[in-house]
C-alpha cells in the first residue's frame, strides 16, 4: 500500500504489531468545488468554480489501540479525512474500511462504534455538563447510574470541579465547554475516537489535562484514536505514529523517531521534521493561516 514519493515507514510500532486493523484507507480521494474569486477568474480561464483535492490519494492503516496523529497546515485536508472516516462524507474514489466495514455501505454500524470530538460540538446550554452527559449516555445505551458515575469521573479527571459540572453549560468558559465535549466522547468508551484539534484554544493547564487524559486512555490499548493537531509537541508526546498532510497528500507517515530520522540530520525538533516534509516551517504556516498557534 506504500505510495510513491511518500516517506512511509513499514509496519506498526512494536506494541501494536499484532493488533487488528481498525481503519484501512486505500488511495482515497475527496474533491470539493470551490468558488473562484473575481480577481482569480482570469487565471482560471474565467471559471467560477474549481475543483480542490481536499484528500488526494491517501493510503494508510491504523491498528487497535493506536494513537495516530494527523498534522498539516490549515486546509491540508485533516478535517476532511476525519469526516470521511466518520462517514460524515463519502470518498469520491478509493476504499475506506472501518472495523472491516466499507464506509459507503455501513454508515450506521460504523457510527455506533465511534465518537468524534470537534470544536463545533452541540450541547443543551441551559443544562449542566452532568445533565448533558447523562443525555448522551442514554443515547449510547448506558444505564442512568453508570452514566452519572462515569460522567463525573471523566469530568473530574479533566479538571472540571464538582460545582462547575452542576452549573448551566452556558456559564462555562469556551475551554471548559470543550473539555465537556471531550468528556462526552470518552465517556461512552468508543472503539474509535476521532479527536479533531481537541486542545486548540485551550489554556496550557487545560491542554495538559486533556493530554494526560489521552495518555491514560492510550495505556489500555483498546481505543484507537486519530488526533489532528497544530501542536507539534503534542503530536510527538501522544502519538504512536504521525501522518503529515500537505495539500491533501500524505507526505510522511511513521513514529516520531522514524520521522526525525527520515527528515535528516538537521531535524532535531518536530518543527524541523514538519519543515523537512512540507517545505515550510511551522511559524510560517501559522502566520499564513493567521492563527499563530
Ligand atoms: N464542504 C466543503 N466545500 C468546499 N470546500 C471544502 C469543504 N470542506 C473542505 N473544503 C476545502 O478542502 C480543503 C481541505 O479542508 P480541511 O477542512 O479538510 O482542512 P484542514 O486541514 O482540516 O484545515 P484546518 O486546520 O483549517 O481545520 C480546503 O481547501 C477547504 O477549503
Amino acid at each position: 500500500m506504500q505510495q510513491e514519493g511518500v516517506a512511509v515507514t513499514e509496519g506498526a510500532p512494536a506494541a501494536l504489531e499484532n493488533a487488528p486493523i481498525v481503519i484501512k484507507c486505500e488511495h482515497v480521494y475527496k474533491r470539493f468545488a470551490e468558488k473562484v474569486s473575481r480577481q482569480d477568474r482570469s487565471a482560471s480561464g474565467g471559471r467560477r468554480k474549481r475543483l480542490v483535492n481536499a484528500v488526494n490519494d491517501v493510503s494508510f492503516v491504523a491498528r487497535r489501540g493506536e494513537v495516530l496523529g494527523v498534522l498539516g497546515a490549515n486546509g491540508s485536508g485533516k478535517s476532511t479525512l476525519i469526516r470521511l472516516i466518520s462517514t460524515l462524507l463519502l470518498p469520491d474514489d478509493g476504499l475506506i474500511e472501518v472495523f472491516g466495514l466499507d464506509v459507503t455501505k455501513h454508515q450506521a454500524q460504523i457510527r455506533s462504534r465511534i465518537n468524534r470530538v470537534s470544536v463545533e460540538a452541540s450541547f443543551f446550554k441551559k443544562l449542566s455538563a452532568l445533565e448533558n452527559l447523562a443525555f448522551a449516555g442514554r443515547l449510547y445505551g448506558m444505564s442512568g447510574k453508570e452514566t452519572t458515575e462515569r460522567a463525573s469521573e471523566v469530568l473530574l479527571r479533566l479538571g472540571i470541579s464538582e460545582q462547575k459540572m452542576r452549573a448551566p453549560l452556558e456559564s462555562m468558559s469556551r475551554g471548559q465547554q470543550q473539555k465537556v465535549s471531550i468528556a462526552r466522547a470518552f465517556m461512552t468508551r468508543p472503539e474509535l475516537l476521532l479527536l479533531d484539534e481537541p486542545t486548540t484554544g485551550l489554556d496550557p493547564k487545560s491542554r495538559r489535562d486533556v493530554q494526560d487524559f489521552v495518555e491514560e486512555i492510550k495505556r489500555d490499548r483498546t481505543t484507537t484514536m486519530i488526533l489532528t493537531t497544530h501542536d507539534m509537541a503534542e503530536a510527538e508526546r501522544l502519538c504512536d505514529r504521525v501522518a503529515i498532510l500537505d495539500g491533501g497528500r500524505l507526505v510522511a507517515l511513521g513514529t516520531p523517531d522514524e520521522l526525525k530520522q527520515l527528515a535528516g540530520p538537521d531535524a532535531h525538533t518536530f518543527e524541523d521534521v514538519f519543515f523537512a516534509f512540507v517545505g515550510k516551517d511551522w511559524e510560517e504556516v501559522a502566520q499564513e493561516d493567521g492563527d499563530g498557534d
